[in-house]
C-alpha cells in the first residue's frame, strides 16, 4: 500500500498555511506529515526533520519546489518513507505545501517520473487555494492560472470578508482555466474540517484505475460547457489567448495506436505548454474504459473499470494548457475515431 500525497498550491497569501494548520490541529483521523517549501525565507537544511507534538514537518531549503529543489522533494519523501519503515514516525498522508509562485507542473512530474517515489507514494490530488478577495486581480498572473488549471479540487478562501467577490462569480471565472475541479468556498478559519477534508482528500485525481466520469460529466453539463451535444467544446465565452482548455468527446470507439501517435504529435507540438490532460477512453477492442492521465510531456494510459451493460460508452478528454489550438487537437483526435463497419 502506498501513501497518498496531496500537493497544496495557491497564490501568495491565499490561505495555504492557514489550511495546513487547521488540518494539523484537526486531522480528522489521518496523521498528516507536511513538507513545507518556503521561498525566500531563511532556509532550513533539507535533511532537517522537525517534530512538534504529533506532527511531522520537513522544511525544504530555500528555493522554489518547482525549479530548484525538486531533487530535495524526492529526498524528503524518501526520508519520510525510511523513517516510517523504521517506525520512527507514523503518518497516513503527506501534504506538500508549495510556495505561492510555484508552477505545480514540474512538481507533479517529479512524482510521475521518479520510480523511487512511485513505489512508496501515490499522488492523491492537487488542491489549489484561491483568495476570494484577490482572485480577480491575481488572474492576470500566469502562475495563478497554472495553479487553477492543475487543480483536482479548489478551495476558495476568505469568503467571510466584506471585500470578497461573490462565490458563484469566482467559480464562473475559474472555470475558464479549469472546468473539471469541484470548488468549495469558505472561511478557512471557521470551515467545518470534516466537510473540508471530504472535499480535499481521497480525490484519486491521478488513480490509474478509476476516474469518476461524473466529475467530467458535471463539468460538461455545467453552465460553461453547455449540453453534451457535440464532440468538441472550447470554453467559448471565457476563452483567453493565453490559457485555454477544451474537451473532446466521442461516442464512437477510438483506435488506440492512432491515438498514441496523435498524442505524441501534440506533445511534440506543445511540450510543456500542454499542462494537463485527463479523461476516459472508449477504445476499440477494449471491454473496460481506459484512463488517460497526462502532465506536460508525460502521458499514461491505463486500464479502468469495465463498462457496465447499461452505460453508454464514450470518450471524454480534457486538455488544459497555454495557447492550445482546439481545432487542431480536435482534428487530430477525430482521425482516431474507428471506422464503423458498413
Ligand atoms: N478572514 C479570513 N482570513 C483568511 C482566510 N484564509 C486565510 N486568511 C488570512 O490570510 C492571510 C494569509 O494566509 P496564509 O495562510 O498565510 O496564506 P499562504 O497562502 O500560506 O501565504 P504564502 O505562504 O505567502 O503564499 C493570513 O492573515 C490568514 O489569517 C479566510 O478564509 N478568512
Amino acid at each position: 500500500m502506498t501513501i497518498p500525497v496531496t500537493i497544496l498550491t495557491g497564490f501568495l497569501g491565499s490561505g495555504k498555511t492557514t489550511l495546513v494548520n487547521r488540518i494539523l490541529r484537526e486531522p480528522m483521523g489521518e496523521r498528516v506529515a507536511v513538507i513545507e517549501n518556503e521561498y525566500g525565507e531563511v532556509g532550513v537544511d533539507a535533511e532537517f526533520l522537525a517534530r512538534s507534538g504529533e506532527e511531522t514537518i520537513i522544511q525544504l531549503e530555500n528555493g522554489c519546489l518547482c525549479c530548484t529543489v525538486r531533487g530535495d522533494l524526492a529526498r524528503a519523501l524518501h526520508e519520510l518513507a525510511t523513517q516510517a519503515r523504521d517506525q520512527r514516525i507514523e503518518f497516513d498522508r503527506v501534504l506538500i505545501e508549495t510556495t505561492g509562485l510555484a508552477d505545480p507542473g514540474p512538481i507533479i512530474q517529479t512524482f510521475l517520473a521518479e520510480t523511487a517515489i512511485e513505489s512508496m507514494f501515490h499522488l492523491d490530488g492537487i488542491v489549489t487555494v484561491v483568495d476570494a478577495v484577490h482572485a480577480q486581480s491575481q488572474a492576470d498572473r500566469l502562475e495563478f492560472r497554472a495553479q487553477v488549471a492543475y487543480a483536482d479540487r479548489i478551495v476558495v478562501s476568505k469568503l467571510d470578508l466584506p471585500q470578497a467577490q461573490d462565490a458563484a462569480a469566482i467559480a464562473d471565472g475559474l472555470a475558464r482555466w479549469n472546468p473539471r475541479a469541484p470548488i468549495q468556498a469558505c472561511n478557512l478559519h471557521e470551515a467545518q474540517m470534516s466537510t473540508l477534508c471530504d472535499h480535499l482528500f481521497q480525490v484519486r485525481g491521478f488513480a490509474a484505475d478509476y476516474v469518476p466520469p461524473e466529475e467530467i460529466g458535471r463539468a460538461l453539463q455545467g453552465q460553461v460547457w453547455g449540453a453534451l451535444d457535440g464532440r468538441w467544446r472550447k470554453v467559448g465565452a471565457h476563452h483567453t489567448e493565453e490559457v485555454n482548455s477544451c474537451v473532446f468527446t466521442s461516442q464512437e470507439a477510438l483506435q488506440l495506436d492512432c491515438l498514441n501517435e496523435a498524442l505524441d504529435k501534440l506533445i511534440a507540438r506543445y511540450g510543456s505548454r500542454l499542462w494537463r490532460c485527463k479523461g476516459i477512453l472508449h477504445a476499440e477492442g477494449h471491454r473496460a474504459r481506459l484512463i488517460l492521465q497526462g502532465v506536460q510531456g508525460l502521458i499514461q494510459i491505463g486500464s479502468g473499470m469495465m463498462w457496465r451493460p447499461y452505460e453508454p460508452r464514450r470518450t471524454v478528454l480534457v486538455f488544459i494548457g497555454q495557447n492550445l489550438e482546439p481545432e487542431l487537437i480536435q482534428e487530430a483526435l477525430l482521425q482516431c475515431v474507428a471506422v464503423q463497419p458498413a
